[in-house]
């Protein structure tokens, strides 16, 4: 199928102008429409004067009877949103491919712990695929609804489940320390993001809280079977894109770094986006910044016998807008580098 029409829920924050940036050079995409929940009627390219010429068009209102009109929704809201939105539209016709954490956790009472709100309704979290498109393929292809995975957790898990999966390091020592830049936060201006308080400084937050630690170990169950407990940091880079995640586990006796370099090749030789490094004057965020791509890297310390492993990623692309629709496209049997064969912007 092709000519899809696509409608995008929250078009006016960072995931939203990465899903525009990349649908609308997307070549099975015949009609993209931006709805808002503030902005009725302003017209996209006078708020976001980069689009001039591109998306002059007026943002539409939220409305389910317009909306079931669509091949696919994309909704890119702040958690606690599409909890109450979605469930209206789940079977309705439109394939929903949501960003948020709303869906990601099977588990209704981790969802409030972690993430302080109300849950979605257990029958419609029961529906919802994990969209980690190299390790959910057949599940994405038939989901009504994605959830598309956090931008930490899909760095991270690329990184470290080829490994848990074979078992070539122990799990029940994982530790994951992660970097992002601070469009993950989103546009909406707080003391956290401020300039003032995030340019030269380098900083930690929510240590041992992250809402991401619940969705990590929870994928790592799903797809290895293997339940563990796993040290979960973030810190904040004063950079706009971009994450780092080191992780570090022991490794099994007699594996070596060449075991783990080629687990890694294996695990991901079918998979376009998924690059495995060898060089480790190579990895860093500027090599995939714009892009699709994770590039995912390991070494093992032979002193400790621990393996540090690493992976890039941007956050707006391959940790949200660019995964969804690599997700789109599994859905839709089209080939997952389309519309998102870019090269990395690196300068
Ligand atoms: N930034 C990142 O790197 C990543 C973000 N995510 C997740 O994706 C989601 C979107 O993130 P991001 O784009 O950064 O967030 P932003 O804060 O930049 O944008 C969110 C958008 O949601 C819309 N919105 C706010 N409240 C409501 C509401 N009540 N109903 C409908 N729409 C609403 C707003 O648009 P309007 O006022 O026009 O409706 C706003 O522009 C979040 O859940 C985030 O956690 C996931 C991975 C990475
Ligand atoms: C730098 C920064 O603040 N990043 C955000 C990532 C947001 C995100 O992806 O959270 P969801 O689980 O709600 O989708 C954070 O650490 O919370």
């Amino acid at each position: 199928m092709s000519a899809l029409k696509v409608a995008i829920i929250g078009a006016t924050g960072y995931g939203g102008l990465e899903l525009i940036r990349f649908l609308h050079n997307h070549p099975e995409v015949e009609k993209m429409d931006l709805f808002t929940s503030s902005e009725e009627g302003v017209i996209f390219s006078s708020k976001y004067g980069h689009l001039l010429n591109i998306q002059d068009v007026p943002l539409q209102k939220i409305d389910y009877e317009t909306l079931e009109n669509y091949d696919v929704v994309f909704t890119s809201t702040p958690s606690g949103v599409t909890s109450k939105l979605l469930p209206p539209l789940v079977g309705k016709g439109p394939k929903l491919i949501d960003l948020s954490g709303d869906y990601r956790l099977k588990n209704l009472q981790d969802y409030e712990k972690w993430y302080k709100k109300d849950p979605a309704p257990q029958e419609i979290v029961d529906q919802s695929v994990y969209g980690l498109t190299e390790w959910n393929e057949k599940n994405i292809k038939e989901a009504v609804l994605i959830a598309n995975p956090g931008c930490y957790p899909t760095a991270a898990l690329l990184s470290i489940l080829p490994f848990i999966k074979e078992g070539l390091i122990d799990p029940s020592f994982l530790v994951i320390d992660a970097k992002s830049g601070v469009s993950g936060a989103g546009n909406k201006p707080s003391r956290t993001t401020h300039f003032s308080e995030t340019n030269e400084n380098f900083s930690i937050y929510k240590i041992n809280e992250h809402q991401h630690i619940p969705e990590i170990e929870q994928a790592i169950e799903m797809f290895t079977g293997v339940k563990t407990a796993i040290t979960f940091n973030t810190h904040l880079v004063p950079m706009t894109r971009g994450i780092l995640a080191t992780s570090y586990a022991p490794v099994k006796d007699g594996v070596t770094t060449e075991d783990l370099t080629e687990c890694l090749m294996e695990t991901y030789k079918r998979h376009p986006f998924v690059r495995v490094i060898t060089d480790a004057n190579t990895i860093g965020t500027s090599r995939v910044k714009g892009s699709n791509y994770c590039d995912v890297f390991a070494k093992i310390d032979e002193r400790t016998n621990r393996a540090t492993i690493v992976s890039v990623i941007d956050n707006l692309v391959k940790g949200a807008a660019g995964q969804a629709i690599q997700n789109m496209n599994v859905q839709f049997g089209l080939p997952q580098t389309t519309g998102l064969d870019v090269v990395p912007l690196f300068i």
